[in-house]
């Protein structure tokens, strides 16, 4: 099931903040949005969830326009992660990871246990979720969406929170989900973890897209110069690169 954006530009506060961005997801791959603050990452990735509408042009999914997509469609194929780790309802981490499988309408106990499993939360299942940290609430949340198994994973900066050893199990289970079928799309600020990690990664600034490709292309110096201001190197092999800056 494919997922992109056509012409897309998008207004939040009567400001344009995206402006004529097209891109075409892949699934089976992992995506990663980057660039500076206020860029656009956020409002991009709330249009490819449904949840911003385009001031012009359109979201695509499965070959047809978002808003003409039946609502139950929509909430299976696309399970969206916001930005701000928020939990409305004080209920057992248990209890908030099934409500993933609402667009399912079905108990969904076996992709729920492998949410909880793949984001090492069993010891937390009885516990409400106001007495977890920010990273165990990051993980939790994630693990909802999950529990959907939705065709399309659309992450706000899921790792911010996460300490190391969890980014990483993190992203390992991310890319069993791309081999097997799902496409992945993540905003993310560590440019060494979209250049090791992600198949392909586009760049925003200031609401346009300036590059668009595999990681080495889309992350030369050049870019994040162009983008960031900054002059960085690459050193290390590839698969294992640090920046320094
Ligand atoms: N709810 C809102 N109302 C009005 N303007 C908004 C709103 N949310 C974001 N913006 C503006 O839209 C622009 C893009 O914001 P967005 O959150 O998409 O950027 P971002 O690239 O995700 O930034 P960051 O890296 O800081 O999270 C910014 O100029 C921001 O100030």
């Amino acid at each position: 099931m494919t997922l992109g954006a056509q012409d897309l530009s998008l207004d939040r506060g009567g400001k344009r903040v995206l402006c004529d961005v097209s891109v075409r997801l892949n699934p089976g791959t992992i995506t990663a949005i980057v660039g500076p603050n206020g860029a656009g990452k956020s409002s991009l990735l709330l249009a490819l969830a449904g949840l911003l509408e385009p001031a012009t042009g359109r979201v695509n999914l499965d070959g047809r326009g978002l808003q003409d997509s039946p609502a139950r469609k929509k909430a299976r194929a696309l399970g969206y992660l916001p930005q701000s780790a928020e939990i409305a309802w004080d209920v057992a981490v248990e209890t908030l990871i099934a409500l993933g499988r609402l667009p399912h309408r079905d108990r969904g106990t076996a992709a729920i246990e492998r949410a909880i499993a793949a984001l090492e939360l069993q010891e937390f299942r009885k516990r409400p979720a106001s007495r977890l940290s920010g990273g165990e609430r990051a993980r939790v949340l994630l693990a909802r969406v999950l529990a959907g198994e939705p065709q399309w994973i659309l992450a706000d900066e899921p790792l911010a929170a996460l300490d190391l050893a969890h980014q990483l199990n993190l992203i390992t289970h991310l890319k069993a989900c791309a081999a097997q079928g799902q496409g992945v799309v993540i905003v993310l600020h560590d440019l060494a973890l979209a250049m090791n990690h992600a198949d392909r990664v586009v760049v925003l600034s200031k609401g346009g897209l300036i590059a668009d490709g595999p990681p080495a292309d889309a992350l030369s110096e050049s870019v994040i110069k162009q983008a960031w201001g900054v002059n960085g190197s690459w050193i290390g092999e590839q698969g294992a690169r640090a920046l320094v800056i």
